[in-house]
């Protein structure tokens, strides 16, 4: 089992609730975190058990960097807007940066994810 954790900017929050409806299977297998707002819409559409943490703008993506400072997060899916500038981008880059630093495999976009998801199938 594994420490996953789903964040996606808002544009991309569509995205990201069929991506996990789509691998419900999967996803329910292993143990979840997301970032509040993200986290709240994939547990009304999904009804997974997932950990809330704060929103991204207020915390949440430092949360998660803690987290994976502390290896207690496996792998990422973050589906960012490239498109939309975010005010808390400092706490975007800080958490892909921590990301690098202890090679947490990260997916921040679908077709990446998809790979990581026939990874988690074997
Ligand atoms: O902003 C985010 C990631 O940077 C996501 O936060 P929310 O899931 O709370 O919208």
């Amino acid at each position: 089992m594994m420490k996953i954790a789903l964040i996606a900017h808002d544009k991309k929050k569509p995205e990201m609730i069929s991506f996990v409806k789509e691998h419900l299977n999967i996803f329910k297998t292993h143990e979840l975190y997301a970032t509040g707002t993200t986290g709240a819409l994939l547990v009304e559409h999904t009804g997974l058990n997932i950990h809330l943490k704060k929103s991204g703008p207020l915390g949440g993506d430092q949360e998660i960097g803690s987290m994976v400072a502390n290896q207690l997060i496996d792998m990422i899916i973050f589906f960012r807007d490239p498109l939309t500038a975010q005010p808390h981008e400092p706490d975007v880059s800080a958490l892909l940066r921590l990301s690098d630093h202890y090679e947490i495999p990260l997916a921040t976009n679908i077709s990446t994810a998809k790979l990581f998801i026939a990874a988690l199938e074997i």
